[in-house]
């Protein structure tokens, strides 16, 4: 621990840990912080909420050090934050685990706890057998059960942000930023995090967490601060904020009867988010889009079939390791295919040939947006409509005066916060690129709309917008598979597939409780949907 922890704050008792006091920040014509603040206390968990825009990871980028803020200023332990550059002295206060890892897959995880200090000087060899112990001490230490050895690349994604935390305490810093580090992982997953948590928690270590899970916030928080349009809002202890409350913080808007209840955290399901009920009318068109029939994808699924009619919604579900996201991926064209058929309105579509799976209709909204869903250096417009530049303009040329249209109707249609249409996407916030990606996959107006975890990163009001377009692309007869472990994802669809370990073993029909879901998709529930009303009750995390 520095040594600047104890300093008294000016009003007598402990400083916060981290501390921003009136900052402001601008990138050219948009404020993306006006004169906010946020104190954080030793051991506290904070959590930091705001509608996507809001100028959350601005503020990050500021108590990291990343950028400088244009006004006001930043304290660690009641002493000023270290001069702009000093790497050094940032990482001994501050960390942050994003949810994009920093480790350097092909490195061991001891190279990766102690890269660029694996030797005591800059001329003195690497102690291999050295390093690796002091990787076990450290490890150990923090109780991150990892092998040293291992290849990063080979970890799941929760060890890799165990590594990313150990690390960090590593350089005395007892302040870590976790920026949405729940967005890759499942249910288990998130417990597991959410108990090392607790557990460095009672050994001092505070947290400043960012989440568009509200219910996370409530489980694993004890302070929230709001931020809405770059100004502070509120901030409380979250026993006293109740989920309409904090919706209302967030969206400056009074809730509607839909929303949930006024005080307390919500109950699973009342989040007002749109839900197929038991009693809503069942899908009309009877014909059948999307089939796949005894699909083998080499170490995700064995002989798995599924159909989606016309009008439907299906909800493929499962924990990371179930292979549902490589199933959705594949009918999208991206995985060859050992055995089996993908057809769409009875067209085949090549298993790994992404051209084929256009030609046939499919549109997809990818996992990953950073790696499979932008261009980054092109602007809103051109990403929003780069699936649909045929429309744009007559013998193959792209007309700025259509293409701009078309992307406001997006940026309207979606709710996408951006300055304007031309602006680079790499400006949007995290869940504004977000819409585009949605965007872009609605606008070739797919008769089989693939939808990975769709809302990903998408805050409480967007989440709406998002998933209503998704149940319009089949209320206008065409077919929807939203491939999701998010509840709220699955709330809209007309039936519910789930994955354990490349196979199905389960079916909901519209009125599934979430507990049963859940418990398909741990894997103790290989019943039939219509008994499986009396599964127990083992969610671990309601999401
Ligand atoms: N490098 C940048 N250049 C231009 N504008 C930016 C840049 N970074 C952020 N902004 C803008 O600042 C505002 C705040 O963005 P920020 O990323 O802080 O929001 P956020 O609350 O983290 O949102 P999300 O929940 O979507 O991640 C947004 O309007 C965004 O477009």
């Amino acid at each position: 621990m520095t040594d600047t922890a104890t300093a008294p704050a000016p009003g007598g008792g402990p400083a916060p840990v981290a501390e921003a006091i009136g900052v402001g920040k601008r990138f050219g014509a948009t404020v993306a912080l006006r004169d906010a603040r946020i104190a954080v206390a030793a051991g506290e968990a904070h959590a930091l909420v705001g509608r996507n825009g809001a100028g959350k990871s601005t503020l990050v980028s500021l108590l990291t050090g990343l950028q400088r803020p244009d006004t006001g200023g930043l304290r660690f332990s009641g002493e000023p934050a270290p001069a702009f550059g000093d790497i050094d002295a940032w990482r001994s206060r501050v960390a942050c685990v994003y949810q994009r890892s920093t480790i350097i897959p092909g490195l061991t995880v001891a190279e990766n706890l102690f890269l660029n200090r694996q030797s005591a000087g800059p001329l003195r060899p690497i102690r291999w057998r050295q390093l690796r112990r002091r990787a076990e001490e450290l490890l150990g230490e923090y109780g991150v059960d990892v092998d040293p050895a291992a290849r990063a690349g080979e970890l799941t994604v929760e060890q890799r942000q165990f590594v990313e935390i150990a690390r960090a305490l590593s350089f005395g810093a007892r302040f870590i930023v976790l920026d949405e580090p729940t967005a890759k992982l499942d249910a288990r997953g998130i417990a597991r995090l959410f108990d090392k948590l607790r557990d460095l928690r009672r050994q001092g270590v505070a947290f400043l967490f960012i989440s568009h899970h509200l219910q996370e916030v409530y489980d694993l928080c004890t302070t929230v601060t709001v931020y809405r349009d770059a100004t502070h809002i509120l901030t409380a202890p979250v026993a006293e904020v109740g989920h309409q409350a904090l919706v209302e913080a967030m969206t400056g808007e009074t809730a509607t009867a839909t929303d949930a209840p006024a005080a307390g955290p919500p109950a699973a399901g009342a989040t007002g988010l749109p839900t197929a009920r038991a009693g809503d009318p069942a899908p009309t068109a009877p014909g059948t889009l999307l089939t796949i029939e005894d699909l083998t994808l080499p170490g995700a699924c064995r002989d798995l079939s599924l159909a989606v009619r016309a009008g439907e919604v299906v909800g493929l579900a499962g924990a990371a390791a179930s292979g549902h996201v490589r199933v959705g991926e594949a009918v999208a064209g991206l995985h060859r295919a050992e055995a089996g058929r993908i057809t769409v309105d009875g067209r085949a579509v090549r298993t790994g040939s992404v051209p084929s799976a256009l030609a046939a209709g499919v549109g997809l909204v990818p996992e990953d947006r950073h790696l499979q869903g932008l261009v980054h250096h092109r602007s809103v417009a051109e990403n929003a409509t780069l699936t649909v530049t045929g429309q744009l303009g007559p013998f193959g040329t792209v007309l700025p005066a259509r293409t701009r249209v078309f992307a406001q109707r997006m940026i309207r249609d979606l709710d996408i916060k951006t300055p304007g249409a031309a602006t680079l996407v790499s400006a949007l916030s995290g869940g504004n690129q977000q819409k585009v990606v949605v965007a872009r996959a609605l606008a070739t107006d797919p008769r089989v709309l693939v939808a990975v975890r769709p809302t990903n990163g998408v805050d409480v009001r967007s989440k709406e917008f998002l998933l209503r377009r998704i149940r319009q692309v089949a209320d206008g007869g065409k077919a929807a598979l939203i491939v999701s472990d998010e509840l709220d994802d699955l709330r809209v669809c007309d039936r519910v597939v789930v994955m354990f370990h490349g196979r199905v073993v389960a079916e909901f029909d519209r009125g599934w409780r979430d507990e049963q879901v859940v418990a398909a998709v741990e894997g103790v529930a290989g019943r039939a949907p219509t008994s499986a009303t009396g599964v127990s009750d083992t969610a671990e995390h309601g999401r």
